[in-house]
Protein backbone atom coordinates (compact mmCIF):
# COMPACT_ATOMS: atom_id res chain seq x y z
CA UNK A 1 0.00 0.00 0.00
CA UNK A 2 0.87 3.69 -0.87
CA UNK A 3 1.78 5.80 2.11
CA UNK A 4 -0.31 8.95 2.82
CA UNK A 5 2.91 11.10 2.49
CA UNK A 6 3.48 9.58 -0.75
CA UNK A 7 -0.23 9.83 -2.46
CA UNK A 8 -0.07 13.41 -1.30
CA UNK A 9 2.96 14.61 -2.87
CA UNK A 10 1.65 12.35 -6.66
CA UNK A 11 -2.00 14.15 -6.20
CA UNK A 12 0.00 17.95 -5.83
CA UNK A 13 1.97 17.24 -9.19
CA UNK A 14 -1.08 17.30 -10.68
CA UNK A 15 -1.94 20.73 -9.15
CA UNK A 16 -0.51 24.03 -11.32
CA UNK A 17 -0.89 27.49 -10.09
CA UNK A 18 -4.21 29.18 -11.52
CA UNK A 19 -4.27 32.55 -13.92
CA UNK A 20 -3.45 35.76 -12.59
CA UNK A 21 -6.41 37.81 -12.74
CA UNK A 22 -7.18 41.55 -11.59
CA UNK A 23 -10.04 41.55 -9.66
CA UNK A 24 -11.93 44.21 -7.66
CA UNK A 25 -10.98 44.72 -4.12
CA UNK A 26 -14.43 43.85 -3.14
CA UNK A 27 -14.09 40.64 -4.92
CA UNK A 28 -10.66 40.03 -3.67
CA UNK A 29 -11.38 38.90 -0.27
CA UNK A 30 -9.85 35.49 0.88
CA UNK A 31 -7.38 35.77 -1.95
CA UNK A 32 -3.87 36.83 -1.93
CA UNK A 33 -2.07 39.04 -3.88
CA UNK A 34 0.50 37.99 -5.76
CA UNK A 35 2.59 40.64 -6.19
CA UNK A 36 3.52 43.33 -2.94
CA UNK A 37 1.37 46.12 -3.25
CA UNK A 38 3.43 49.55 -3.02
CA UNK A 39 1.44 52.48 -1.52
CA UNK A 40 1.00 55.29 -4.42
CA UNK A 41 0.05 57.58 -1.84
CA UNK A 42 0.93 58.38 2.09
CA UNK A 43 -2.08 57.91 4.75
CA UNK A 44 -2.89 60.57 6.08
CA UNK A 45 -2.43 62.41 2.81
CA UNK A 46 -1.55 65.89 4.75
CA UNK A 47 -1.15 67.13 8.38
CA UNK A 48 -4.77 66.39 10.18
CA UNK A 49 -6.45 66.73 13.15
CA UNK A 50 -7.61 64.15 15.45
CA UNK A 51 -10.01 65.45 16.96
CA UNK A 52 -13.27 68.08 16.99
CA UNK A 53 -11.47 71.60 18.32
CA UNK A 54 -9.42 74.38 17.72
CA UNK A 55 -6.02 74.49 15.56
CA UNK A 56 -3.88 77.08 17.89
CA UNK A 57 -0.12 77.46 18.60
CA UNK A 58 0.67 75.85 21.59
CA UNK A 59 3.21 78.83 22.99
CA UNK A 60 -0.26 81.17 22.58
CA UNK A 61 -2.26 79.10 24.77
CA UNK A 62 0.65 77.88 27.14
CA UNK A 63 -0.75 80.34 29.73
CA UNK A 64 -4.34 79.18 29.58
CA UNK A 65 -6.74 77.63 32.70
CA UNK A 66 -10.20 77.26 33.31
CA UNK A 67 -10.00 80.57 35.66
CA UNK A 68 -7.68 82.47 32.89
CA UNK A 69 -8.16 80.90 29.39
CA UNK A 70 -6.70 82.49 26.54
CA UNK A 71 -9.18 84.00 24.16
CA UNK A 72 -8.57 83.88 20.55
CA UNK A 73 -10.59 85.35 17.49
CA UNK A 74 -11.84 81.70 15.57
CA UNK A 75 -10.74 83.21 12.06
CA UNK A 76 -12.18 79.84 9.93
CA UNK A 77 -14.04 76.95 10.23
CA UNK A 78 -12.52 73.89 8.53
CA UNK A 79 -14.76 70.90 7.90
CA UNK A 80 -13.16 67.65 6.70
CA UNK A 81 -13.06 67.52 3.14
CA UNK A 82 -12.35 71.48 3.03
CA UNK A 83 -9.53 71.87 0.01
CA UNK A 84 -8.30 75.52 0.41
CA UNK A 85 -4.76 75.71 2.09
CA UNK A 86 -5.53 77.68 5.04
CA UNK A 87 -3.10 79.67 7.18
CA UNK A 88 -3.22 80.22 10.95
CA UNK A 89 -2.61 84.12 11.58
CA UNK A 90 -0.74 84.86 15.11
CA UNK A 91 -3.27 85.08 17.96
CA UNK A 92 -6.08 83.54 16.34
CA UNK A 93 -7.92 80.00 16.10
CA UNK A 94 -9.13 77.70 13.50
CA UNK A 95 -12.70 75.67 14.36
CA UNK A 96 -11.55 72.43 13.28
CA UNK A 97 -12.84 69.25 13.02
CA UNK A 98 -11.59 65.32 12.96
CA UNK A 99 -10.00 64.49 9.90
CA UNK A 100 -9.97 68.23 8.69
CA UNK A 101 -6.52 69.51 7.27
CA UNK A 102 -4.16 71.44 9.55
CA UNK A 103 -4.06 75.03 8.69
CA UNK A 104 -0.46 76.10 8.19
CA UNK A 105 1.41 77.90 11.14
CA UNK A 106 -1.06 75.68 13.47
CA UNK A 107 0.86 73.23 15.51
CA UNK A 108 -1.66 71.80 17.61
CA UNK A 109 -5.44 71.60 18.35
CA UNK A 110 -7.29 72.02 21.69
CA UNK A 111 -9.94 69.78 21.97
CA UNK A 112 -13.59 71.32 21.86
CA UNK A 113 -14.41 70.07 25.52
CA UNK A 114 -11.30 72.35 27.15
CA UNK A 115 -12.70 75.26 25.64
CA UNK A 116 -16.10 77.32 25.76
CA UNK A 117 -17.03 76.19 21.93
CA UNK A 118 -17.18 79.52 20.56
CA UNK A 119 -17.97 80.17 17.27
CA UNK A 120 -16.39 83.34 16.68
CA UNK A 121 -14.58 83.89 19.54
CA UNK A 122 -13.02 81.04 21.74
CA UNK A 123 -11.94 80.80 25.43
CA UNK A 124 -9.01 78.13 25.74
CA UNK A 125 -9.25 76.73 29.10
CA UNK A 126 -6.34 74.31 29.39
CA UNK A 127 -2.97 74.48 27.41
CA UNK A 128 -1.24 71.83 25.07
CA UNK A 129 1.43 70.24 23.99
CA UNK A 130 3.31 71.06 20.45
CA UNK A 131 1.54 68.46 18.34
CA UNK A 132 -1.09 67.63 20.31
CA UNK A 133 -4.35 65.36 18.37
CA UNK A 134 -2.14 66.38 15.12
CA UNK A 135 -2.24 63.21 12.62
CA UNK A 136 0.82 63.47 10.61
CA UNK A 137 1.31 62.72 7.27
CA UNK A 138 2.79 59.96 6.17
CA UNK A 139 2.57 58.56 9.77
CA UNK A 140 0.75 55.52 9.11
CA UNK A 141 2.02 54.47 5.72
CA UNK A 142 4.66 56.66 3.24
CA UNK A 143 3.98 56.76 -0.39
CA UNK A 144 6.25 54.48 -1.95
CA UNK A 145 6.55 51.57 1.09
CA UNK A 146 5.18 48.05 0.92
CA UNK A 147 1.41 47.96 2.06
CA UNK A 148 0.52 44.32 1.24
CA UNK A 149 3.66 41.62 0.90
CA UNK A 150 3.21 39.38 -2.25
CA UNK A 151 0.97 36.32 -0.76
CA UNK A 152 -1.16 38.35 2.15
CA UNK A 153 -4.24 36.68 1.68
CA UNK A 154 -7.17 39.76 1.39
CA UNK A 155 -9.27 39.99 4.84
CA UNK A 156 -11.42 43.04 6.29
CA UNK A 157 -8.76 44.98 7.19
CA UNK A 158 -6.13 44.64 4.33
CA UNK A 159 -9.42 45.09 1.60
CA UNK A 160 -9.96 48.19 3.82
CA UNK A 161 -6.03 49.50 3.62
CA UNK A 162 -6.22 48.62 -0.08
CA UNK A 163 -9.37 51.24 -0.51
CA UNK A 164 -7.44 54.10 1.59
CA UNK A 165 -5.04 54.27 -0.58
CA UNK A 166 -7.17 54.36 -3.40
CA UNK A 167 -6.30 50.91 -5.32
CA UNK A 168 -9.33 49.59 -7.33
CA UNK A 169 -8.01 45.97 -8.32
CA UNK A 170 -5.04 44.12 -7.55
CA UNK A 171 -3.81 41.12 -8.97
CA UNK A 172 -4.82 37.56 -7.65
CA UNK A 173 -4.80 33.92 -8.69
CA UNK A 174 -8.19 33.26 -10.24
CA UNK A 175 -10.75 30.61 -7.95
CA UNK A 176 -9.12 27.22 -8.88
CA UNK A 177 -12.27 25.46 -10.92
CA UNK A 178 -13.02 22.35 -9.83
CA UNK A 179 -15.94 20.05 -11.55
CA UNK A 180 -17.20 17.79 -8.32
CA UNK A 181 -18.94 14.19 -9.87
CA UNK A 182 -20.99 11.88 -7.83
CA UNK A 183 -22.17 8.59 -9.42
CA UNK A 184 -24.19 6.09 -8.29
CA UNK A 185 -27.61 4.94 -9.37
CA UNK A 186 -28.72 5.26 -5.41
CA UNK A 187 -28.24 8.69 -4.92
CA UNK A 188 -30.87 11.28 -5.17
CA UNK A 189 -31.69 14.75 -5.41
CA UNK A 190 -33.45 15.68 -1.83
CA UNK A 191 -37.06 16.77 -2.33
CA UNK A 192 -37.42 13.24 -3.67
CA UNK A 193 -39.17 10.41 -2.03
CA UNK A 194 -36.41 7.24 -1.45
CA UNK A 195 -37.27 3.84 -2.16
CA UNK A 196 -35.95 1.31 -0.03
CA UNK A 197 -32.11 1.20 -1.30
CA UNK A 198 -32.30 4.95 -2.26
CA UNK A 199 -30.29 7.71 -0.16
CA UNK A 200 -30.20 11.35 -0.82
CA UNK A 201 -26.60 12.41 -1.98
CA UNK A 202 -24.16 14.38 -0.38
CA UNK A 203 -20.55 14.10 -1.26
CA UNK A 204 -21.09 16.17 -4.05
CA UNK A 205 -22.83 19.32 -1.48
CA UNK A 206 -20.09 18.47 0.56
CA UNK A 207 -17.31 18.59 -1.71
CA UNK A 208 -18.30 20.91 -3.74
CA UNK A 209 -18.71 23.38 -0.09
CA UNK A 210 -15.64 22.23 0.74
CA UNK A 211 -13.67 23.32 -2.47
CA UNK A 212 -15.28 26.88 -1.57
CA UNK A 213 -14.27 27.17 1.57
CA UNK A 214 -10.71 26.48 0.30
CA UNK A 215 -11.25 29.36 -1.98
CA UNK A 216 -11.67 27.65 -5.29
CA UNK A 217 -15.07 27.67 -7.49
CA UNK A 218 -17.22 24.27 -7.66
CA UNK A 219 -19.40 23.00 -10.02
CA UNK A 220 -21.56 19.78 -9.34
CA UNK A 221 -22.54 17.30 -11.92
CA UNK A 222 -25.03 15.10 -10.37
CA UNK A 223 -26.16 11.86 -10.47
CA UNK A 224 -23.92 10.35 -13.42
CA UNK A 225 -25.65 7.03 -13.47
CA UNK A 226 -23.62 4.20 -13.08
CA UNK A 227 -22.65 3.69 -16.84
CA UNK A 228 -19.03 4.03 -18.26
CA UNK A 229 -20.06 5.75 -21.77
CA UNK A 230 -22.27 8.43 -20.13
CA UNK A 231 -19.57 8.84 -17.71
CA UNK A 232 -16.78 9.23 -20.32
CA UNK A 233 -19.00 11.34 -22.46
CA UNK A 234 -19.12 13.87 -19.17
CA UNK A 235 -15.79 14.02 -18.84
CA UNK A 236 -14.72 13.98 -22.61
CA UNK A 237 -17.07 17.76 -22.83
CA UNK A 238 -14.92 18.70 -19.65
CA UNK A 239 -11.89 18.19 -20.53
CA UNK A 240 -12.68 20.09 -23.95
CA UNK A 241 -13.15 22.86 -21.98
CA UNK A 242 -16.11 24.00 -24.11
CA UNK A 243 -18.68 23.07 -21.73
CA UNK A 244 -20.82 25.79 -19.52
CA UNK A 245 -18.17 25.20 -16.86
CA UNK A 246 -15.38 26.85 -18.97
CA UNK A 247 -11.51 26.07 -17.80
CA UNK A 248 -11.55 22.94 -15.64
CA UNK A 249 -8.44 22.71 -13.17
CA UNK A 250 -9.49 19.54 -11.75
CA UNK A 251 -11.90 16.60 -11.89
CA UNK A 252 -13.10 15.74 -8.51
CA UNK A 253 -15.60 12.52 -7.99
CA UNK A 254 -16.28 10.33 -5.42
CA UNK A 255 -17.52 6.49 -5.25
CA UNK A 256 -17.13 3.95 -7.90
CA UNK A 257 -13.22 3.15 -7.07
CA UNK A 258 -13.15 0.06 -4.90
CA UNK A 259 -13.90 -3.68 -6.03
CA UNK A 260 -17.47 -4.30 -6.61
CA UNK A 261 -19.37 -4.76 -10.37
CA UNK A 262 -20.72 -1.60 -10.59
CA UNK A 263 -16.80 0.63 -10.14
CA UNK A 264 -17.71 3.37 -12.88
CA UNK A 265 -15.15 5.49 -12.46
CA UNK A 266 -12.73 2.74 -11.89
CA UNK A 267 -14.01 0.89 -15.06
CA UNK A 268 -14.15 4.49 -17.26
CA UNK A 269 -10.95 5.91 -16.21
CA UNK A 270 -8.45 3.02 -16.09
CA UNK A 271 -6.26 2.89 -19.25
CA UNK A 272 -6.59 6.76 -19.75
CA UNK A 273 -3.82 8.26 -17.79
CA UNK A 274 -5.54 7.52 -14.02
CA UNK A 275 -4.00 5.48 -11.53
CA UNK A 276 -5.55 3.19 -8.78
CA UNK A 277 -3.98 2.55 -5.65
CA UNK A 278 -4.47 1.99 -2.13
CA UNK A 279 -3.26 4.01 0.11
CA UNK A 280 -2.48 2.81 4.15
CA UNK A 281 -5.10 5.17 5.55
CA UNK A 282 -8.42 4.68 7.41
CA UNK A 283 -10.85 6.30 6.20
CA UNK A 284 -9.86 6.33 2.68
CA UNK A 285 -8.17 4.03 1.37
CA UNK A 286 -9.53 3.27 -2.07
CA UNK A 287 -7.69 6.46 -4.07
CA UNK A 288 -7.02 7.23 -7.68
CA UNK A 289 -5.26 10.27 -9.52
CA UNK A 290 -3.92 11.12 -12.47
CA UNK A 291 -4.41 13.20 -16.02
CA UNK A 292 -7.25 12.17 -17.80
CA UNK A 293 -7.29 12.70 -21.96
CA UNK A 294 -10.23 11.97 -23.91
CA UNK A 295 -10.12 9.11 -26.66
CA UNK A 296 -9.96 11.57 -29.65
CA UNK A 297 -6.94 13.96 -28.01
CA UNK A 298 -4.33 14.55 -30.22
CA UNK A 299 -0.84 13.57 -29.08
CA UNK A 300 0.32 16.49 -26.66
CA UNK A 301 -2.96 17.38 -24.86
CA UNK A 302 -2.32 18.34 -21.73
CA UNK A 303 -5.73 16.77 -20.28
CA UNK A 304 -6.96 17.36 -17.26
CA UNK A 305 -5.73 16.33 -13.80
CA UNK A 306 -8.37 14.00 -12.05
CA UNK A 307 -8.60 12.75 -8.17
CA UNK A 308 -11.12 10.39 -7.69
CA UNK A 309 -11.72 10.24 -3.80
CA UNK A 310 -13.72 6.76 -2.37
CA UNK A 311 -17.69 6.76 -1.93
CA UNK A 312 -17.92 7.02 1.64
CA UNK A 313 -18.39 10.22 3.14
CA UNK A 314 -16.33 10.80 6.13
CA UNK A 315 -13.69 9.03 3.63
CA UNK A 316 -14.64 10.94 0.54
CA UNK A 317 -14.52 14.26 2.75
CA UNK A 318 -10.75 13.33 4.89
CA UNK A 319 -9.28 11.91 1.88
CA UNK A 320 -9.98 15.38 0.18
CA UNK A 321 -8.64 16.95 3.82
CA UNK A 322 -5.71 15.48 3.17
CA UNK A 323 -5.07 15.27 -0.55
CA UNK A 324 -7.04 17.49 -2.04
CA UNK A 325 -7.22 20.79 0.15
CA UNK A 326 -3.62 21.50 0.27
CA UNK A 327 -2.32 21.54 -2.95
CA UNK A 328 -5.74 23.59 -4.18
CA UNK A 329 -5.05 26.45 -2.26
CA UNK A 330 -1.08 26.06 -2.95
CA UNK A 331 -2.33 27.15 -6.81
CA UNK A 332 -4.30 29.92 -5.66
CA UNK A 333 -1.19 31.35 -3.65
CA UNK A 334 -2.92 30.50 -0.09
CA UNK A 335 -1.57 28.85 2.92
CA UNK A 336 -2.04 25.44 2.34
CA UNK A 337 -1.60 23.50 5.48
CA UNK A 338 -3.96 23.29 8.52
CA UNK A 339 -2.91 24.50 11.79
CA UNK A 340 -1.32 20.66 13.33
CA UNK A 341 -0.93 21.00 16.61
CA UNK A 342 -0.44 18.66 20.00
CA UNK A 343 -3.52 17.67 22.00
CA UNK A 344 -3.95 15.47 24.88
CA UNK A 345 -6.13 12.14 24.21
CA UNK A 346 -9.02 11.64 26.80
CA UNK A 347 -10.37 8.61 25.76
CA UNK A 348 -8.35 5.03 24.87
CA UNK A 349 -7.81 4.89 20.74
CA UNK A 350 -7.24 1.83 18.78
CA UNK A 351 -5.92 2.65 15.22
CA UNK A 352 -5.13 -0.12 12.91
CA UNK A 353 -1.61 -1.06 12.20
CA UNK A 354 -0.02 -0.14 9.29
CA UNK A 355 -2.73 2.50 8.58
CA UNK A 356 -2.45 6.24 9.56
CA UNK A 357 -5.93 6.92 10.90
CA UNK A 358 -7.67 10.15 10.76
CA UNK A 359 -10.31 10.25 13.60
CA UNK A 360 -12.92 13.01 14.04
CA UNK A 361 -12.08 14.57 17.64
CA UNK A 362 -13.49 17.58 19.39
CA UNK A 363 -10.23 19.84 20.71
CA UNK A 364 -10.72 22.16 23.49
CA UNK A 365 -7.92 24.39 24.98
CA UNK A 366 -8.15 25.54 28.24
CA UNK A 367 -7.28 28.93 29.33
CA UNK A 368 -3.55 28.05 30.16
CA UNK A 369 -3.51 26.88 26.17
CA UNK A 370 -3.15 23.07 26.58
CA UNK A 371 -5.16 21.28 24.22
CA UNK A 372 -6.97 18.26 24.72
CA UNK A 373 -9.10 15.93 22.20
CA UNK A 374 -11.72 13.78 22.53
CA UNK A 375 -12.27 11.33 19.61
CA UNK A 376 -15.74 11.45 18.90
CA UNK A 377 -17.88 7.97 17.25
CA UNK A 378 -16.67 5.25 15.88
CA UNK A 379 -13.94 4.93 13.16
CA UNK A 380 -15.97 3.56 10.22
CA UNK A 381 -16.83 5.81 7.41
CA UNK A 382 -20.48 6.39 7.07
CA UNK A 383 -20.69 8.27 10.26
CA UNK A 384 -21.22 11.67 8.73
CA UNK A 385 -22.71 12.97 11.89
CA UNK A 386 -19.40 12.79 14.35
CA UNK A 387 -17.65 14.16 11.14
CA UNK A 388 -20.63 17.28 11.41
CA UNK A 389 -19.60 17.29 15.27
CA UNK A 390 -15.59 17.54 14.49
CA UNK A 391 -13.64 20.25 14.85
CA UNK A 392 -10.37 18.07 14.27
CA UNK A 393 -8.91 15.42 12.85
CA UNK A 394 -6.92 13.22 15.30
CA UNK A 395 -3.84 11.61 12.88
CA UNK A 396 -2.46 8.38 14.30
CA UNK A 397 0.55 7.23 12.75
CA UNK A 398 0.65 3.85 10.87
CA UNK A 399 2.76 2.60 12.98
CA UNK A 400 0.99 2.95 16.19
CA UNK A 401 -2.23 0.74 17.45
CA UNK A 402 -3.22 1.10 20.88
CA UNK A 403 -3.08 4.76 22.09
CA UNK A 404 -3.83 5.33 25.38
CA UNK A 405 -5.75 8.31 27.49
CA UNK A 406 -3.61 11.18 28.27
CA UNK A 407 -1.24 10.18 25.51
CA UNK A 408 -0.55 13.18 23.46
CA UNK A 409 -1.22 12.99 20.05
CA UNK A 410 -1.08 15.30 17.24
CA UNK A 411 -4.50 17.15 15.81
CA UNK A 412 -5.32 18.56 12.24
CA UNK A 413 -7.27 21.56 13.26
CA UNK A 414 -10.59 21.84 10.87
CA UNK A 415 -12.18 25.21 12.24
CA UNK A 416 -10.46 28.56 10.17
N1 LIG B 1 -14.52 -5.87 -1.37
C1 LIG B 1 -14.18 -4.62 -1.01
N2 LIG B 1 -15.13 -3.77 -0.73
C2 LIG B 1 -14.81 -2.53 -0.33
C3 LIG B 1 -13.46 -2.16 -0.21
C4 LIG B 1 -12.47 -3.09 -0.55
O1 LIG B 1 -11.27 -2.85 -0.50
N3 LIG B 1 -12.88 -4.33 -0.96
N4 LIG B 1 -13.16 -0.93 0.26
C5 LIG B 1 -14.13 -0.32 1.12
C6 LIG B 1 -13.76 1.03 1.39
S1 LIG B 1 -12.53 1.21 2.51
C7 LIG B 1 -14.40 2.09 0.85
S2 LIG B 1 -13.99 3.65 1.33
C8 LIG B 1 -15.46 1.95 -0.12
C9 LIG B 1 -15.17 2.79 -1.34
O2 LIG B 1 -16.10 2.47 -2.27
P1 LIG B 1 -16.29 3.27 -3.61
O3 LIG B 1 -15.37 4.39 -3.68
O4 LIG B 1 -16.28 2.28 -4.70
O5 LIG B 1 -17.71 3.89 -3.41
P2 LIG B 1 -19.14 3.31 -3.69
O6 LIG B 1 -19.09 1.83 -3.61
O7 LIG B 1 -19.67 3.91 -4.89
O8 LIG B 1 -19.88 3.88 -2.45
C10 LIG B 1 -19.51 3.58 -1.14
C11 LIG B 1 -20.58 4.09 -0.20
O9 LIG B 1 -20.65 5.49 -0.29
C12 LIG B 1 -21.95 5.92 -0.70
N5 LIG B 1 -21.83 7.05 -1.62
C13 LIG B 1 -21.16 7.05 -2.78
N6 LIG B 1 -21.28 8.25 -3.39
C14 LIG B 1 -22.06 8.98 -2.61
C15 LIG B 1 -22.56 10.30 -2.70
N7 LIG B 1 -22.26 11.09 -3.73
N8 LIG B 1 -23.36 10.78 -1.70
C16 LIG B 1 -23.64 9.98 -0.63
N9 LIG B 1 -23.17 8.72 -0.49
C17 LIG B 1 -22.42 8.23 -1.46
C18 LIG B 1 -22.54 4.71 -1.37
O10 LIG B 1 -23.92 4.73 -1.38
C19 LIG B 1 -21.94 3.59 -0.56
O11 LIG B 1 -22.67 3.40 0.63
O12 LIG B 1 -15.60 0.60 -0.54
C20 LIG B 1 -15.53 -0.35 0.52
N10 LIG B 1 -15.80 -1.64 -0.03
O1 LIG C 1 -11.09 3.41 3.44
MO1 LIG C 1 -12.76 3.27 3.49
O2 LIG C 1 -12.39 4.85 3.18
O3 LIG C 1 -12.30 3.06 5.19
O4 LIG C 1 -14.15 3.51 4.36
Amino acid sequence: MRSVADHARIVADLFSPTPIESVAIADALGRAVVDDVRAAVSLPGFDNSAMDGYAVRAAEVAGSSTDTPTRLVVTEDIYAGRTDRLRLDPDTAHRIMTGAPLPDGADAVVAVEATDGGVERVAIAAPVAEGTSIRRAGSDIAAGDTALTAGTVLHASQVGLLAALGVAQVPVHAPFHVVVLSTGSELMAPGVDLEHGQIYESNGAMLCAAVREAGGRATPVHFVPDDVEQFRARLDAMVRGDGPAGRVDLILTSGGVSAGAYEVVKDALSGHGVEFVKVAMQPGMPQGCGTYRADRDTAGSPGVPIVTLPGNPVSAQVSFEIFVRPPLRASMGLPAARVRRRARLTDDMRSPRGKEQFRRGVVTVDPDGAATVQPIGPPSSHHLRFLASANALIDIPADAADVAAGSVVEVILLDP
